[in-house]
Formats: C-alpha cells, sequence, structure tokens
C-alpha cells in the first residue's frame, strides 16, 4: 500500500519512557483488548465460535438479572450515563480547562455497515467534527490504516492515529521542539513489522479466498479478517483458518473486534498508548489544565477508557446500544448522539466564548 505521506515524512523514535515493549503475557485483562492465545481461539472455535460473538470475549456484556427491560437500561444508565444527559455536569469539569478530543471513527462517527469500504460518515458528522476542531485539538484514533480513515474524514485539521495507534502522524510545529519547520512527523512504534504484515496479509487473502464473504483488510500494521458477510456456519471454519496462519507468525497476535478477527504485531502499543502519546506530544498532558475525552464504540477502545481512568482525569464515553462491561465513565447510543454530542460542545464553547 503506498502512503505518499510517509515518504516525505520523517520519522521519529518514541520519547524513552514510552517504548513499546513486546507483549510476554496474552493473559486476558479484566477491561483491555482480548488477546486471544491460539488454544482458547480454537477451544472457542469448538464452542461454536463463541469468541466471534460479543458475548464471549473477556468484555462481558452486562447482563441484567430481572426480566424488566426498563429497568435494566436505568441500572445500565446509572453505571454509565447518558454523556447527552450528563452534559452539564461533564461542562462543569471543563470548566477554564482546554478540552482535548478523541474520536474512533468506525461505529462512532460512521454507522456499522456491512461493506468496510462503504463506511462513509456523513456531511453533517463531518462539519459537526470540523466545528469542534475550533475549539478541542481533535485526534482520530482508529483500527484502519492511516491513510484510509483520512479518506473518509477528510479533514485537515484533525491528527489521525492509524492502524490501533500504531501509525501516529504530527507536525514538529504541534511538538515540544522549538522548530518553525512544518515538517510531517511519523510515530510509528512496529515498523520493522510492516514486511511481516504484508506477507500475513497475503497468506489471509490466499487462504480465505474459497469463504464466501469473508474479507481481509489491510490496515498496514495490522491486518483485520472480517466475517461479517460470512454464513454463520462457516465462521468456525474462518478462526481455524486464521489460527492456521499466525502458526507461522508467533510474532502476532490476534484480538478482536465487531465481527472481524484482527492481527497485530506483539509488542505493548495500543489506543490508549497512543493517546497518552498524543497528550504529551502536543503538550497536553497538564492534568489541571486539559480535559481529555475519548469516544469509541469497540473493544479497542477499553485500552483508552482504562489510560483516562488510570490518570483520573478525562472521560471515556462509550456508543452502544446495548449495556456493555466498560472502562468508560458515560455512554452515547449511537454515531448520531455522537453528533449531538460534538454539537453540543461547539453550541458551549460559541456562547462561552
Ligand atoms: O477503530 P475503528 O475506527 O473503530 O476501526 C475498527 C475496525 O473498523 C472497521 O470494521 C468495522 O466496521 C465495518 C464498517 O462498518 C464493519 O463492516 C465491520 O464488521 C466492523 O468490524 C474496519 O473495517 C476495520 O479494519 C477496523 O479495524
Amino acid at each position: 500500500m503506498s502512503d505518499p505521506v510517509a515518504k516525505s515524512a520523517t520519522v521519529l523514535a518514541l520519547p524513552s519512557n514510552m517504548m513499546p515493549s513486546p507483549v510476554t503475557s496474552k493473559g486476558c485483562s479484566s477491561l483491555s483488548v482480548t488477546y486471544i492465545s491460539r488454544r482458547k481461539l480454537v477451544e472457542a472455535v469448538d464452542g461454536l465460535v463463541s469468541v466471534m460473538t460479543p458475548s464471549s470475549t473477556c468484555t462481558k456484556p452486562y447482563v441484567h438479572s430481572g426480566s424488566d427491560e426498563f429497568a435494566a437500561d436505568n441500572t445500565w444508565l446509572a453505571k454509565c450515563p447518558s454523556a447527552l444527559a450528563s452534559f452539564n455536569q461533564i461542562i462543569a469539569n471543563a470548566q477554564c480547562k482546554k478540552i482535548a478530543l478523541f474520536l474512533d471513527y468506525d461505529g462512532t462517527l460512521s454507522p456499522i455497515v456491512n461493506d468496510p469500504e462503504k463506511a462513509f460518515m456523513s456531511p453533517e458528522m463531518r462539519a459537526a467534527v470540523k466545528n469542534v476542531t475550533k475549539f478541542c485539538p481533535t485526534a482520530i484514533v482508529s483500527g484502519r490504516s492511516r491513510d484510509k480513515v483520512f479518506e473518509f474524514v477528510n479533514l485537515k485539521e484533525l491528527y489521525y492515529a492509524g492502524s490501533h495507534g500504531l501509525d501516529i502522524l504530527v507536525s514538529s510545529t504541534d511538538s515540544q521542539s522549538k522548530t518553525n519547520d512544518e515538517e510531517v512527523k511519523l510515530f510509528q512504534p512496529a515498523r520493522e513489522f510492516l514486511p511481516m504484515i504484508s506477507e500475513v496479509n497475503k497468506s489471509l487473502l490466499e487462504a480465505t479466498r474459497s469463504i464466501k464473504g469473508a474479507n481481509v483488510e489491510n490496515n498496514k500494521f495490522c491486518v483485520s479478517v472480517h466475517y461479517r458477510n460470512v454464513d454463520k456456519k462457516d465462521w468456525k471454519l474462518v478462526a481455524e483458518i486464521v489460527d492456521d496462519v499466525l502458526r507461522a507468525f508467533p510474532r502476532l497476535k490476534l484480538t478482536t473486534g465487531r465481527k472481524v478477527l484482527e492481527v497485530r504485531p506483539m509488542i505493548d502499543w495500543d489506543k490508549g498508548k497512543a493517546v497518552e502519546f498524543l497528550l504529551q506530544w502536543l503538550k497536553l498532558d497538564d492534568t489541571e489544565s486539559v480535559l481529555p475525552i475519548y469516544i469509541g464504540d469497540d473493544r479497542t477502545d477499553e485500552d483508552a477508557f482504562k489510560v483516562l481512568r488510570q490518570r483520573n482525569c478525562g472521560y471515556g464515553i462509550l456508543v452502544s446500544q446495548v449495556p456493555k462491561e466498560t472502562e468508560a465513565f458515560y455512554s452515547l447510543r449511537a454515531p448520531a448522539e455522537v453528533m449531538e454530542f460534538l454539537n453540543s460542545l461547539v453550541r458551549w464553547k460559541e456562547q462561552s466564548a
């Protein structure tokens, strides 16, 4: 995949306090991304691909024991209140602070659709995102390749972190360095994995060719194997094939998303680390003066929610129509509510300007 930005960009080393280390444990820690060991994947496949259904991973869905749906909704909203209903509380905590916004793409800015190539965001959503950048430094943090998510969002006002944070684009004028040159800089902590990712992408394409509906997407530093359009009876086969292919790549790991298996470099780097990196790089890491808000819908976003919770500053907002166990503080039900939230932020900032 050609990347015109990468050709002219300076690739920077990471600050020493943020160097990613190889992942040694593939254990299932309660709410971070689910790293699936081979044995677990195969076990799950045997249990009728339970790994491919939302209820089977470490991110357990919230289960209400009673039968009253209304009560279940209330319990969920008590645990993870609506960010719209709690808007006044959120802005009360943002008084005199700069809000730094982090936005996931699929399922957050664009609705989930069957064809990943057609996950367009609406012009209204684009306008909402563009408007909010006038007041808040904003970054997109996506599992997509950086150039692909830029194609979809198509706003120059934003920072972009693609491949689940493994490919971050910043310019030197944003950094702590005092230079005025507007030089493009890239942070790519898994750069050495590029040839391997390309190889595994080829192997996965070849191995899944015969499965109707299976779709392999090259996200540059990770590869997504989509099974949304595969007949349910063949989900097990997809998982077995991915497992077989990965045997030849011991330095790659597997995570799950929304009807997708994601192959990634086995390093200690995720969306949470990307958020920490961007806060530091953009000089937004002072918890007294900056309130980071991260909005996302997927398991991979839990790493970012966790970082904000651990820093005890800012809020994670989970986009979900159903109750889920999460590290987020607030919830929104769908991209339409995300847009409403962004527009509310803009109105508030305009009024208080
Ligand atoms: O971090 P994100 O920006 O949310 O990206 C995560 C994955 O999103 C995409 O897949 C998901 O959305 C597709 C389009 O709506 C849907 O068809 C698919 O089933 C979902 O898993 C994207 O295609 C993946 O590469 C991203 O990793």
